[in-house]
């Protein structure tokens, strides 16, 4: 067990992430004033340790102590608390409120798609929770069913949404001019990807995305590489699926609407699912299917969207990618966006930011004439390196369901998994009003309850303590010389499932064949040591018998044949 500050013990690790791990702990003792919660003694919390890269930058850790006291006071009963932040040494700590319960990338993963009615409603909760972080200013940036912890208890399960404000954190200007692209890309907003200012409609976007998500068990933009991602949600319509019902098809259309000014605010947002999942039951009244149908008038957009402040001395916006989506060619962007090494770069590795407010964002990666004399065709393109820090993200935040079976406590946790609840149809279906009807029959919920119809029967969690060793401490980096990048480690194969021969097989022809040995093996034990024998009066061995009946029936065939 490793402590973190004097007042936690790391016990194990509970997922990886892009931006850390994070750790089951023990309060050692009472947290001081400075911490939003104080804690007891023996109380188990979760804690997000970032990873060595962020707490080694000066920005990030300047950021995570200024922006303390707004990560602390963000409460509510959507939001996971934050209940202390650790600075030590080279370690970055979150100190959270341990959420009982899968998140819901998992959950999805393990029991398909959401009925519209409990995608709906459990949207709701998350708009809930955005509008509360957008009037206090604070914008996720990284809204994705990972981030999205079901936490169980006696009333059902509840969504609460996780990691605010590390993506602000991660946002520093030494790992933006890099390598680090902020976000996920499957759910990362247009103008995010193009590099323009982003607002709080960044979050209504990212909704956008996980509620067509929890509908249809996979997001709408998919390709070969974040770039090709990316370029879909610049330029790509969703594609809407049949099961989608029209009034939750405007929300979603709305939601992921190409420009910011025109999607909903968190709280329209949050009202109009509520209307639509009470209008699309099949006891909704005449009055709640029109104010359904209607949903649209109620998407009004925010006025005064939270701005994201943007990092002193990021990268220019617009060079992240042409804003001119429609004709974008990353081959002339490629040959525009160079980093010459000038003095506007970042050193990486530099402890201190230099000099950041000041810098000419420009400087960050300054465009060269496409035949640059200084340039080196060899050296990756810095939006190569944000591709693919793109995707090593995405990766990484995939790891969790990759760790060893020994590391990975959520493999280690049966009792965690919940079971598929009651009305979720285990695939996504035609949608009808009669479904609708038989969906609500089958106990969903109105308006204003818990969605209890996705929830499960909460199970009792039990721990299985087995302290990791945890890494040493990240070293320092020397200022000048940039540190050799530590080399990835490959990827852990797939698990191959402990079953790979599905018994009996309908359709596997795997299976067939050895459901055919199965039989073979067991008449020729019951033909041998049964009486079977004695009774129809045969002392002929299993095979010549098997051949005599053989020869019988291809007799009886042949004759019928010839008939
Ligand atoms: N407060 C918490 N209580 C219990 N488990 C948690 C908590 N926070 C995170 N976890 C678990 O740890 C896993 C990893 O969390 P983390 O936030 O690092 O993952 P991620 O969202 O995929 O990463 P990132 O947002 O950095 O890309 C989660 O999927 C969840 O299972």
């Amino acid at each position: 067990m490793r402590p973190v500050g004097s007042k936690y013990l790391l016990e194990e690790p509970l997922g990886r992430g892009a931006t850390g791990t994070v750790w089951r702990a023990r309060q050692r003792e009472t947290a001081g004033a400075e911490a939003a919660v104080a804690g007891q003694p023996g109380e188990t919390v979760a804690i997000k340790v970032l990873k060595e890269e962020l707490a080694n930058d000066a920005d990030v850790v300047m950021r995570f102590l200024r922006e303390r006291s707004v990560l602390l006071r963000l409460t509510h009963q959507n939001i996971v608390r934050t209940r202390d932040l650790v600075v030590e040494g080279d370690l970055l700590a979150l100190v959270m409120d341990l959420v009982d319960g899968p998140d819901l990338h998992r959950y999805l993963r393990e029991n398909g798609p959401f009925t519209p009615v409990a995608a709906a409603l459990l949207t709701a909760q998350i708009a809930d929770a955005l509008a509360a972080s957008h009037a206090d200013g604070v914008v996720h940036r990284d809204l994705k069913p990972a981030n999205v912890l079901l936490k169980q208890d006696a009333e059902g399960m509840h969504p609460m949404l996780t990691d605010f404000g590390i993506a602000r954190l991660a946002d520093s200007p030494g790992l933006t001019r890099t390598q680090e692209f902020v976000g996920t890309p499957a759910y990362v907003a247009p103008e995010s990807a193009e590099g323009r200012p982003q607002t709080s409609a960044v979050d209504i976007y990212g909704a956008g995305i996980l509620l067509y998500e929890l509908v249809t068990g996979r997001p709408p933009f998919a390709g070969g590489s974040a770039l090709e991602v990316l370029h879909q949600h610049l330029s790509a319509e969703p594609r809407r699926p049949s099961t989608v019902p029209d009034p939750l098809w405007t929300v979603i259309e709305r939601c992921l609407d190409k420009n910011p000014d025109r999607r909903p605010s968190a709280v329209n947002l949050a009202r109009g699912l509520r209307a639509v999942a009470d209008g699309v039951g099949v006891h909704s009244t005449p009055a709640q299917i029109a104010a359904a149908e209607g949903v649209g008038a109620l998407l009004m957009p925010d006025p005064s969207p939270a701005p994201v402040p943007e990092a002193p001395g990021a990268a220019d916006p617009t060079q992240v990618l042409p804003s001119n989506a429609g004709a974008y060619d990353p081959n002339a962007a490629t040959s525009v966006m160079r980093s010459t090494g000038a003095p506007g770069d970042a050193d990486p590795t530099s402890v201190l930011p230099n000099n950041r407010g000041a810098a000419d964002p420009t400087a960050v990666m300054p465009p060269v004439p496409p035949n640059d004399p200084g340039a080196d065709p060899n050296e990756p393109h810095p939006w190569q390196n944000q591709m693919r820090a793109a995707r090593d993200r995405n990766e990484q935040t995939q790891v969790h369901s990759y760790l060893d079976p020994d590391q990975d406590p959520l493999r280690r946790r049966p009792q965690r998994q919940v079971a598929r609840p009651q009305q979720q149809p285990p695939h996504p279906q035609q949608y009808s009003p009669q479904q609708q009807r038989g969906q609500q029959q089958r106990g969903q919920q109105p308006r204003g309850q818990r969605p209890q119809q996705y929830a499960p029967a909460p199970q009792q969690y039990q721990p299985q303590h087995q302290p990791q060793q945890y890494a040493a401490p990240p070293q320092a980096p020397q200022p000048q010389q940039p540190a050799p990048r530590p080399a990835r480690e490959p990827r852990q194969p797939r698990q191959r499932s402990a079953n790979p021969m599905k018994i009996p097989g309908l359709g596997c022809l795997k299976g067939c064949l050895f459901t055919i040995l199965i039989l073979f093996v067991a008449s020729w034990l019951v033909w041998e040591f049964s009486p079977l024998q004695d009774w129809i009066g045969t002392t002929k061995g299993y095979w010549e018998q098997l051949t005599d009946w053989y020869d019988t029936v291809s007799g009886w065939v042949g004759k019928l044949g010839g008939n």
